[in-house]
């Protein structure tokens, strides 16, 4: 007899809005989180010249790959797992999480007035198969003053945010543009995680 497939993905992620934007299409979700041993944040670091795309699509497969080794230690119920990672790149420069108030401002002063693009990997694991996907976006900043980076900094949004904004909070202030996904660049592209589980088997319209 086949197993009952079961009726919900584990969310390897411990970011809030990814678990909001999964909501939005009504996928029930439990989270995986990472043990208090694994260092998450040594798999997000560039090689040498890796390109933004690759870069992304690399750390999301390593979170992955992490959170089933999770899964398989705890011995929890077998469901698909999914992960994402979000890139902010402008030209060729990687720009990560802020270290600190400083790094948050240089960043912010380096977007002003410019295009930058947002990647956002996504990846599941169903079974054996392996489904990904990749969300580039292209984000236009207003010309901003130090006044207006300064006080947005001290709001301390930029702070855990790829870019050290975020667009979906006040950091929608200093959008002039963008061509993309909205919830791509907040972390979770709804229409492609969508085009995933379908392949995985899920029944989203
Ligand atoms: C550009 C941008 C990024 N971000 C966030 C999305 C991601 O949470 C974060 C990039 O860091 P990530 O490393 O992608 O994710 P995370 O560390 O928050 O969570 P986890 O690895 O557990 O899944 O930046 C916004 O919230 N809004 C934005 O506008």
């Amino acid at each position: 007899m086949n197993k009952p497939r079961p009726d919900f993905v584990y969310l390897a992620s411990q970011s809030p809005r990814r678990a909001q934007l999964l909501d939005l299409l009504q996928v029930r979700h439990q989270p995986l989180l990472a043990d208090a041993d694994e260092d998450a944040e040594a798999l997000e670091v560039p090689l040498p010249r890796e390109a933004a795309t690759a870069y992304v699509q690399r750390v999301t497969g390593l979170k992955l790959d992490a959170a089933v080794a999770r899964l398989r230690r705890r011995g929890l119920p077998a469901a698909p797992v999914l992960c994402a990672d979000t890139t902010v790149a402008l030209g060729g420069r990687i720009l990560g999480k802020p270290a600190d108030a400083a790094d948050a401002h240089a960043m912010l002063a380096a977007l002003s007035g410019r295009t930058h693009r947002v990647m956002t990997a996504v990846a599941v694991q169903a079974g054996r198969r392996r489904l990904q996907a990749l969300s580039v976006s292209r984000v236009h900043f207003a010309e901003l003053t130090r006044r207006q980076i300064e006080t947005y900094v001290a709001t301390g949004e930029p702070m855990g945010k790829a870019g050290a904004y975020a667009i979906q909070g006040l950091g929608s202030a200093l959008v002039a543009h963008i061509a993309g996904s909205h919830s791509g660049i907040m972390g979770l592209p709804v229409f492609e995680t969508a085009q995933l589980l379908r392949q995985a088997g899920w029944h989203i319209p």
